[in-house]
């Protein structure tokens, strides 16, 4: 995607072939600041603070995470450790432990000689899968809004939750990649932005990027959804996942469920962008398998901004003493779910619907 003309990816590395590069998501949407990655460390801390957040960005960290480790120590008792390092920093979105396995799939069998090549050789296609997979999701979740701009003949308004866009995957974003190759069409569209609290990722991440593109969109708070969808103020809602598993449960961020079933009463379509590697083969219940994220009540009590003087701080919103707690994720069963729109097409939210679409899993 492009920042005021410029190309970027999300991850990328340095001159040296040897650091990965990020860009601190933390500073967003203030100020756009980049960082080099040079350690396994480094890379297990950009997870687990967030400077990068978002299942695919997550899987293509630690991807990157495993090259740096095998600059460190690429024996098999390193590996191992960093493998187990990067797995415990987030555990909800299943790209992490994806990207890990597939690390290990090339690496174990190699000479140790062999490994740092080979490691950030696979990262980079890890990196490159993901661009790929978005863009062809992107596609074909254009085309559906593409028919409702068709049936209306007006602007069609998309709802999405937290930030499922370029700034959570590598490139171009899942639940946003439909809306960018709809805009970038030339089919009006605008988008409602739910703030996405405790940590605001739609606020500051998904209204950062729609307005980086120039794509017209409004932030709305949390709880407004409903309201919306019962006035015929939103024609669909589109949103990300970090795991989605066999039977077409969605676990996304915290409050998703919520958007699912307001949509559900209204009868307005709720879809989730997808590349494959979310998929959780292993797991068929997500109410019941799926591990929720609890991260610190801190997120819940104090709130980043910026000051009319320009300056960035932390404030508390809550009364000293209160108690608060931060669950990151919920899961929306498969009968909420429209359709899952993937990188080899849009299928029902069943065993059926997946298994028609990746039949080499069946
Ligand atoms: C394309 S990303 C899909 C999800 O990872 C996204 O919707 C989300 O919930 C991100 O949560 P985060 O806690 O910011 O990592």
């Amino acid at each position: 995607m492009k920042i005021n003309g410029t190309s970027y990816r999300t991850i990328w590395l340095g001159a040296d072939g040897r650091v990965v590069e990020i860009i601190d998501q933390t500073r967003l949407p203030h100020e756009f600041v980049t960082v080099g990655l040079t350690s396994l460390d480094d890379a297990a801390k950009a997870i687990k603070d967030m400077w990068v957040r978002g299942a695919p960005l997550i899987g293509a960290t630690a991807a990157y995470g495993m090259a740096l480790a095998c600059l460190e120590d690429a024996s098999d008792k390193g590996l191992a450790r960093a493998y187990e390092v990067l797995h415990v920093t987030r555990p909800t979105a299943i790209n992490l432990k994806w990207a890990l396995d597939e690390m290990m799939a090339v690496l174990a069998p190699l000479a140790v000689k062999d490994r740092v090549d080979a490691a950030y050789g696979r990262a980079a296609e890890i990196c490159d899968e993901d661009s790929e997979q978005n863009a062809r999701l992107g596609a074909f979740g254009a085309k559906i809004i593409a028919e409702h701009h068709k049936a209306k003949g007006r602007t069609i308004n998309i709802l999405t939750h937290c930030n499922a866009g370029w700034l959570a995957t590598v490139d171009w974003g899942t639940a946003l990649a439909p809306i960018y190759k709809a805009f970038d069409a030339g089919i009006p569209v605008h988008v409602w932005v739910d703030e996405t609290r405790p940590r605001n990722q739609g606020a500051s991440l998904t209204a950062r990027e729609l307005n980086w593109h120039g794509v017209p969109h409004t932030v709305i708070a949390d709880n407004t959804g409903g309201h919306l969808m019962q006035h015929g103020m939103v024609d669909l809602c589109i949103v990300g996942t970090d795991r989605t598993t066999r039977n077409g449960d969605v676990c996304n961020k915290i409050g998703t469920y919520l958007k699912a079933l307001a949509a559900k009463d209204n009868n307005v379509p709720f879809y989730v962008g997808l590349p494959s590697p979310t998929i959780d083969w292993t797991v068929a219940d997500g109410v019941k398998e799926i591990p929720i994220e609890t991260r610190s009540a801190r997120e819940q009590t104090h709130i980043f901004g910026k000051t009319e003087d320009g300056a960035v701080c932390e404030v508390q919103v809550t009364p000293d003493g209160s108690a608060a707690v931060n669950y990151g994720f919920d899961v929306t069963p498969a009968r909420l779910v429209t359709g899952l729109i993937t990188e080899r097409g849009v299928c029902e939210a069943s065993p059926e619907g997946l298994r028609g679409l990746f039949p080499e899993r069946a």
